[in-house]
């Protein structure tokens, strides 16, 4: 049945912590619409590798700032997954001030299987060791704006998914 939630559950955290699986999956147990903004950004884009090779880093960032704005602004979305490093812009964190922020993290140990193959672009030359550097000098950020922190590593999706549910079910609208 679809929830009565007033206000967008977003997801943040590290590269490989599990936003997007577990975004699309909150959605569907709400009954309500969802975005991930990398998805977004590469049906509008192309590719992120090749965005950031082509314009480099700081575009990007704009492009995504763009959509996350957008997405918050429409009324019907319910759910949303930001790319792992929304976060570092100002004007994006000003954007999750009305929102209800979920923290997913992960340790390195458990992300090593999750991000191999995967084509981020700040991956490319260090893979695991970049992951670890990246996640820790992000985590005073991610942790300055969430609501609820949960540790992915050793969870299965489905029940990081209900914890998540039965929260936003307690939040005040
Ligand atoms: N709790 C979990 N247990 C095991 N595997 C998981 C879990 N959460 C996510 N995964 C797997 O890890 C991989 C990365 O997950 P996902 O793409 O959802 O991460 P993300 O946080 O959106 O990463 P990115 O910032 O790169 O978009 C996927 O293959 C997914 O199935
Ligand atoms: O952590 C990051 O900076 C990124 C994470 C991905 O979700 C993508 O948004 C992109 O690869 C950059
Ligand atoms: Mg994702």
């Amino acid at each position: 049945m679809p929830s009565t939630l007033q206000r967008p559950i977003v997801l943040i955290g590290p590269m490989g912590a599990g936003k997007t699986s577990v975004g699309k999956r909150v959605a569907k147990a709400l009954g309500r619409p969802f975005v991930d903004t990398d998805k977004l950004l590469v049906s509008r884009h192309g590719a992120i590798a090749a965005l950031f090779e082509t314009h480099g880093e700081p575009h990007f960032r704009e492009l995504e700032r763009a959509a996350v704005a957008e997405t918050l602004a429409s009324d019907d979305v319910a759910v949303v997954s930001l790319g792992g490093g929304a976060v570092l812009d100002e004007s994006t964190r000003a954007l999750l001030a009305d929102a209800h922020v979920v923290l997913l993290t992960v340790t390195p140990e458990a992300v090593g299987p999750r991000i191999s193959g995967s084509d981020r672009p700040l991956l490319h030359h260090d893979g695991l060791a970049a992951w670890q550097a990246i996640a820790e000098a992000r985590a005073p950020i991610y942790a300055s704006l969430a609501d609820l922190t949960l540790d992915t590593s050793h969870r299965p999706l489905s029940h990081v998914v209900d914890d998540i549910v039965t929260w936003a079910g307690t939040e005040p609208a």
